[in-house]
């Protein structure tokens, strides 16, 4: 692996400066021609390119085990540093779900295989997901996979004392349980945002407040037992406003929003098309302002993709038999520019915290991910181009899905460069031909 010498680089889209990188770290931080460049150093212009952390996503679905034809670590692994991303936490809703040693075992060590980005999978809480029985969360926290997030995203966590007893357990071993918050029988059929939009076209509605009283159970339940709590894809106003009162009281509760919820609103399902249909549903314009409002205060911690492929077969029918979700991997980073560095709401600075050191803080990976722009730290990291443009092509994305509800916008930003442990995994805005030897990669333990 030759040493690269990035000419020109603003770290955090401050002070343009030439950064060495050697032997998988950020060996030096120079002004412009002042570095001593290592011989054999592999040059590349990045004049005006900015340069943040290797992003982390909290929030991936890489369906393998048993949706290999939805995406697979590979594949899903591939599109995350396409997006430049080097760390994902892997969902545990695959089949079978991952709920022992064995499974999160397995998908770490396919991760470790492709190479492409360090992926930490995440621990479902109950049994198969089914809600009843607590799943051997101690067992996957000792095993190989060091697994610390715990989620049955997909389904809630719905009942209150096997709740309660997750948020207990984790904390020996200093996890968090990740919510998807949806009270179940208010949701029941839903299939979009309940509003205006859904009254007029005549599709079931998932009422806000379905969203909103899990929090607020979960935020009282975590205070009760002094434990951590992380709050996955929150999407409304009223959700905005329960953690923001829950963080002033001092209780350790996270919250992620996705890129699609900070820029897509319910009117998309008008067209009837169900790539707009995703779990939590698309909200009103209103509860985009909240959510880019929260983001913006600290009261959202981190932004999380929710990349939720799924085949053609499952998406091309009609909207109520479609499946929930979106693909974001490859564009989230576009949609954070937009809507909040463009807009003055977020300086890159603040970029790199929310989408790379917070979500390894909170995934416990902060160690080696998530880290400083810093002479001595691991060279995890990417290299954006803000100026371009792009028109968003599904089928020229790494993801083996198609399912992006960006198809045909032009985004601003583009991510030029990829480096894990001081290699690149993408070089010239394409993912490299070859991914990483697992003997080469190391670090996390
Ligand atoms: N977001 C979605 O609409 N779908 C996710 C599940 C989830 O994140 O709840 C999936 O696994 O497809
Ligand atoms: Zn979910
Ligand atoms: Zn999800």
């Amino acid at each position: 692996m030759p040493p690269v010498v990035l000419r020109g680089a603003r770290p955090l889209g401050g002070e343009a400066a030439d950064v060495v990188l050697a032997d998988g770290v950020i060996r030096e931080i120079a002004a412009p021609g002042a570095a001593a460049v290592p011989e054999g150093a592999v040059e590349i212009a990045a004049d005006g390119h900015v340069l943040l952390p290797g992003l982390v996503d909290l929030h991936t679905h890489l369906r393998e085990p048993g949706r290999e034809d939805a995406e697979t670590v590979a594949s899903g692994t591939r599109a995350a540093a396409a997006g430049g991303f080097t760390a994902v936490h892997a969902m545990a809703n695959t089949s079978p779900v991952a709920d022992t040693a064995g499974v999160v075992e397995q998908v770490w060590r396919l991760g470790q295989e492709a190479g492409w980005v360090d992926v930490h999978p995440v621990g479902a809480v109950t049994v198969g997901l089914d809600g009843e029985r607590l799943a051997e969360l101690g067992a996957m926290a000792d095993s190989a996979a060091r697994v610390r997030v715990f989620s049955d995203d997909g389904r809630c966590v719905h009942d209150p004392i096997l709740m309660r007893r997750a948020l207990e357990y984790v904390k020996a071993f200093d996890g968090v349980v990740a919510q998807h918050a949806q009270e179940p029988r208010l949701t029941e059929g839903a299939q979009m945002n309940e509003g205006v939009v859904s009254a007029e076209i005549g599709l079931a509605g998932w009422p806000a407040v379905a969203e909103e009283a899990i929090i607020a159970r979960d935020v009282l339940l975590a205070e009760h037992v002094g434990s951590r709590l992380h709050v996955c894809h929150l999407s409304t106003a009223g959700s905005v406003e329960i953690v923001r009162w829950a963080k002033g009281r001092g209780i350790d509760v996270t919250a992620e929003v996705t890129p699609h919820h900070l820029i897509l609103t319910d009117e998309l399902a008008r067209t009837y098309d169900p790539t707009f249909k995703v779990n939590p549903p698309l909200r009103t314009a209103a509860d985009v302002e909240a959510v880019r409002a929260g983001l913006a205060d600290g009261t959202i911690d981190i932004v999380a993709t929710d990349h939720a492929p799924h085949t053609r077969e499952d998406k091309d029918c009609e909207w109520g038999a479609a499946a929930f979700g979106m693909t974001g991997l490859e564009t989230a980073l576009s949609v954070v520019q937009a809507t909040m560095v463009d807009a003055g709401r977020l300086t890159w600075a603040d970029v790199a915290r929310v989408m790379s050191a917070n979500p390894a803080r909170i995934g416990r990976i902060d160690g080696t991910q998530g880290r400083p722009v810093a002479v001595g730290e691991p060279a995890n990291l990417t290299l954006v181009d803000p100026s371009a443009t792009r028109t968003v092509d599904g089928a020229a994305q790494a993801t083996a899905s198609g399912n992006t509800p960006f198809a045909g916008r032009e985004l601003p930003g583009r991510v030029v460069a990829t480096f894990l442990r001081g290699r690149a995994t993408v070089a010239d805005g394409a993912p490299v031909a070859a991914p990483a030897p697992a003997a080469a990669r190391g670090g996390v333990r």
